[in-house]
């Protein structure tokens, strides 16, 4: 089957060759490896698509080579299969041990079956050389790479039955000490899917420097995934270390022991450069939100990290939702031997949340919707996204005096106001969040019931991300878009996101011209009610 087209939902928007240079440069800099241009093996799916989905039997018929190669030196599954050549088992003439050479390959083309029909089942999309097994259950974690207790104990008390896609696929490939490019939908556990295999390749707590890095686009995101790294630590006297505004100012790191570091690009870019935070030892690099954070204003800290991670021997990792093909296209060529891991089709919208466009006219109109649906049928809680921090303080000063529990989160506000304004979203002290993006990616608030999209999105992967809030693991949820006559050229490219998770589309909005997508962010209207000229 075909990838299908997604090149339009990053049209337009701010990736370019140019753009992620430095930060590629960086990459390139792996001493040790010969990583120019590439040394990974040509991935089966460019030579043929029609392989592309899924690395498998069929695959290996393609590049038997490359397969013979690879299994050799597959530190994980251990084949001995093609050690032995030909001309040598000719020579012993023993036809014993070609018997049990043919039964060790047909065990292998059992096994590679085996994996792709799995694969299949669970929407597993790899390419890249040598991909190791899925993992059937968690159980396997301790039965094929000898997990400690404490691992198996936490996902338990977690509640976690079966891995997610993504963890099946994610887990093995890094503890099989392989870099990893992963695109899965939102809310499908990325998060425990890098968490896990570090925690298990550090084994025991540091005496030497900083381990792992990992890099997430906001201060809230940093916050979340050391939560999640320490409910998984759980037992171990793991050194898991959240790179907070404090520390960063007041810390001296030249003697810094940690496993994993969590940070935002900028603090752990300043703390190298004023507080002689020393990465060279770091063995796992996590860029998560790959894409965001290879985005204008962040790719600049993020190559100053990665150039700071000297340690030959680095494993570097990328986790998204969305994934640019002008992304991947150069992660490809710079990530040393990288498999690629894609869950169901790549850039697409979780299939959970039911989404809807809504019209609304003008800029008016759209508080009288949100007002309307609020008296309505409000279902808490809800995320409303808008445009920007001054629209942001404008809807919130429009609803805070309704009867509704309302919060509000944006660049403005200080550290503490922010983590408030989570926390009681988090806790139900407040039912209606508005935002800016800030909280767009990767924060996971359990439960949203719905997603408004009170300004339109200003790209595909905006909109993925914004209404990714809801519909996490596994429930469902609900995105509602209102647009005006302005956002209608747009209206398009969500569209396709719409179709493509199964959701209905008007059959004129398909029909709109494909428009190459600049980012979209109208002047727009205040969002006031009061009449013009009354003053607060
Ligand atoms: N194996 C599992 N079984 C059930 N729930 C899980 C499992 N793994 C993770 N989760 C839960 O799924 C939710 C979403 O996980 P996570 O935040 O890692 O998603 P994500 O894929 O990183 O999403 P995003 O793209 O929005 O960042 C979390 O609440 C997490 O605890």
């Amino acid at each position: 089957m075909a990838e299908r087209d997604t090149s339009f939902l990053f049209s337009g928007t701010s990736f370019n060759r140019k753009k992620f240079a430095a930060v590629f440069t960086r990459f390139k800099e792996k001493k040790g490896n010969d990583v120019s241009p590439r040394t990974e093996p040509k991935l089966v799916e460019d030579a043929t698509p029609a392989f592309q989905e899924d690395e498998g039997v069929k695959t290996h018929y393609v590049d038997k080579k490359r397969k013979r190669k690879a299994v050799d030196s597959d530190p994980v599954e251990g084949f001995s299969v093609f050690k032995s050549s030909k001309s040598q088992k000719a020579n012993e003439g023993d036809q014993q041990a070609e018997n049990a050479i043919m039964l060790e390959k047909k065990e292998y083309y059992r096994q590679l079956e085996g994996d792709a029909i799995f694969r299949k089942k669970h929407n597993i999309h790899v390419s890249g050389s040598n991909v190791p097994s899925p993992l059937r259950s968690f159980a396997e974690l301790k039965s094929r790479f000898s997990s400690k207790s404490y691992i198996l104990r936490n996902l338990a008390e977690l509640g976690f039955e079966e891995p997610t896609p993504i963890q099946r696929q994610a887990i093995p490939v890094l503890l099989s000490g392989r870099e990893c490019f992963a695109c899965a939908p939102t809310g499908s556990g990325k998060t425990f899917a890098f968490v896990c295999p570090i925690l298990m390749k550090l084994k025991r707590a540091s005496k030497d420097g900083v381990r792992a890095v990992i890099l997430c686009p906001t201060r809230e995101l940093a916050a979340q995934t050391a939560r999640e790294c320490k409910k998984l630590a759980k037992g171990r006297k793991f050194y898991i270390k959240l790179m907070t505004k404090q520390l960063v100012k007041g810390a001296d790191f030249s003697k810094l022991c940690c496993d994993i570091l969590i940070s935002t690009p900028f603090r752990v870019q300043f703390a190298i450069r004023k507080k002689k935070l020393d990465l060279s030892k770091v063995e796992f690099l996590i860029l998560d939100e790959s894409d965001k954070l290879f985005e204008l204003g962040l790719v600049k800290q993020v190559d100053s990290v990665v150039k700071a991670c000297s340690n030959p021997s680095i494993l570097r990792s990328l986790f998204s939702a969305t994934l640019p093909d002008t992304v991947e296209e150069l992660a490809r060529t710079i990530m040393h031997d990288a498999i690629r891991v894609i869950i169901g089709r790549k850039n697409s919208a979780s299939e959970s949340i039911k989404q809807k466009l809504v019209f609304v006219g003008s800029e008016e109109g759209k508080l009288l919707a949100l007002r309307q649906s609020f008296a309505e049928s409000l279902n808490p809680p809800v995320l409303v996204f808008v445009q920007n921090k001054e629209r942001a303080k404008e809807l919130y000063n429009e609803v805070k005096f309704d009867d509704i529990r309302a919060g509000v989160i944006h660049a403005d506000l200080s550290q503490v106001q922010r983590e408030d304004a989570v926390n009681n979203f988090r806790a139900g002290k407040t039912w209606v969040l508005i935002a800016t993006d800030v909280i767009a990616r990767g924060m996971d608030f359990k439960g949203v019931n719905c997603v408004v999209n009170y300004d339109f999105p200003d790209s595909a992967a905006a909109y993925i991300h914004r209404i990714g809030r809801s519909g996490r693991a596994g429930r469902s949820g609900e995105a509602v878009t209102l647009y005006t006559e302005a956002d209608v050229p747009y209206l398009r490219n969500i569209a396709n996101v719409m179709a493509a998770s199964g959701c209905e589309v008007p059959p004129w909005i398909m029909s709109l011209p494909k428009l190459k997508w600049k980012r979209h962010r109208p002047q727009r209207e205040a969002i006031s009610t009061k009449p013009v000229g009354e003053d607060e």
